[in-house]
Formats: structure tokens, sequence, C-alpha cells
């Protein structure tokens, strides 16, 4: 069953006494363990439907549905809760907090769990990107694509299901790119559902399908070159750095 699903989704802007379309009838799923890419001109409304399929905003019309169940007509608070539960987030910007710790940053999204084992998690997590000996280091000490691992460590905190990430590559070189793609590939592999949103042709080598926007509407589905089975250059399924401490 689909992780994360929307049905027949809408959505409209008002602005000025306008109106403008953005979705116009959208059906899209993500299975578990699937990695998905979402390409398409800008201003196609890819942004909109990653913000949607992340509960941060309502359809107009249609259904999103989490394991299943409709989430479009839940509180702010309960949709918060199904957000936290499910959804992590990467963002092409990072945000990470400047006065913060590596570690600390990835803290963030669980701090107010009050769960002792968060930093435990935490120093795990920063592990398995190769980041264990930079926990300690602040922002501004670490390179583009280290930021951007931390950044994944952080969405993968309160363990997530689904991973939405808009231009995950966006500010990266080739080759930190491909690094932070093979993460996301060995993220799938623990049946973590990755969705991403991208320009760059480069992702297409990694994901199992690509679906495209155009003008609001899906183009035809792609199938992707299923990185994590068969490139050669997607090594996803080689240990990572600290993946020999885990059971
Ligand atoms: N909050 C908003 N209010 C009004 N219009 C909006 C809003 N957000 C997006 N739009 C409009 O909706 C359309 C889709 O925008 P969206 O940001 O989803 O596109 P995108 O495909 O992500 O573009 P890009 O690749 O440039 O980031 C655009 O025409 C945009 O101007």
């Amino acid at each position: 069953m689909a992780v994360i699903e929307a049905r027949n989704v809408v959505k409209r802007y008002r602005t000025g006494g306008e109106t403008l379309e953005a979705l116009e009838g959208i059906d899209f799923a993500v299975e578990p363990g699937e990695f998905v890419s979402i390409m398409g001109p800008s201003g196609s409304g890819k942004t909109t439907l990653l913000n949607l399929l992340g509960l941060l905003d309502d359809p107009s019309e249609g259904e999103v549905r989490l394991d299943g169940e409709d989430v479009t007509g839940l509180s702010d608070s309960e949709r918060t809760r199904s957000r936290k539960r499910t959804i992590g987030f990467v963002f092409q910007d990072f945000y990470l907090v400047p006065t913060l710790t590596a570690k600390e940053n990835v803290e963030v999204p669980a701090l107010f769990d009050h769960d002792p084992s968060v930093e435990e998690r935490s120093v795990d997590l920063l592990e398995r990107m190769g980041l264990g000996d930079r926990l300690d280091h602040k922002p501004d000490e670490l390179s583009g694509g280290q930021k951007q691992r931390v950044a994944i460590a952080r969405s993968l905190v309160n363990e997530p299901r689904v991973l939405l990430a808009d231009e995950p590559t966006g500010n990266l070189d080739r080759e930190t790119g491909r690094t932070i793609l093979d993460e996301f590939v060995a993220i799938t592999e623990r049946d973590v559902a990755v969705v991403a949103v991208t320009h760059d042709e480069l992702v297409n080598e990694y994901v199992d399908e690509t679906v495209e926007l155009v003008d609001g509407h899906l183009g035809e589905d792609v199938p992707g070159d299923g990185g994590h089975s068969s490139a050669p250059e997607a090594p996803g399924s080689e240990p990572r750095p600290g993946d020999g401490d885990r059971p």
C-alpha cells in the first residue's frame, strides 16, 4: 500500500482577485522504499505538490492519504502530529541553525519530546552519514555537502517513513550530489520512501521512477534507472561509515 498518496488533487491560489490553478487534478502515490523524482519547468507546481504531500498545505479539492487514511480534514494539531510521525523534509538551503553544532541541529526536530535517546540517535545518524568526526562542528565549519548530510540526518531523527526533498542536489557540485543521492538510496533500503523535486538530471540515474509535471498536470511516468539495484555508480548497498556498529 502507498505510504503517501494524492488523489485527484487540485490546488488554487487566490491573489489580488485572480485565481490560479497550480495543480489541476493530480494522482500520485509512493510506496515504502520507493525513490521517485518530480521534474518539470519552473512554475509547473512541483513545490506546491511537495507541500501538499508534506501536509504543509491543504488541497483545494481532492485527498491526501497517509497509510490509506485521508488526512485532508484533520485539524492543524492532528496534522502536525501525523506529519511529525511520518514525514521528514530536506530543504534546498539546509536551514541549519548557525549557532548549534551538527549534533544539536540534528536533535532540533525532537527537542520537545524530552526523549533521552535523541542524542544517541543524532550521533548514530551523523555517523551513518560519514560525519562522525564533525559532531561538534557548527554549520560554517562544514562544506556544502556536509551541511546537506546534516540536514538529511536531521530529517531522519524522528524516523519518518517518507522523506520529501526540494532540490536536494541544487547547490552541490556533481560529486557531492552523487554522495547525497547514494544516501537517499541507502535510506530507501531501510524502507523509507523518498520523493525529490529536482531540475537535476543526475537524480534520474538513481530513482525508481520520474514523474513530469507540466502546467499543473502530470505527464508520462518515466521509469528511472533504478540506481539502487543496477547502476554501478550508485553504490547504495555498500557499507556506510558507522553501519558496522549497527546490529
Ligand atoms: N502562495 C502562493 N500564492 C499564489 N501563487 C502561488 C503561490 N505559490 C505558488 N504560486 C504559483 O503557483 C504556480 C506553481 O508554483 P510552484 O512553486 O509550485 O512551482 P515550481 O514547479 O515548484 O517552480 P520552481 O521550479 O520555479 O520552484 C506558479 O505559477 C506560482 O507562481
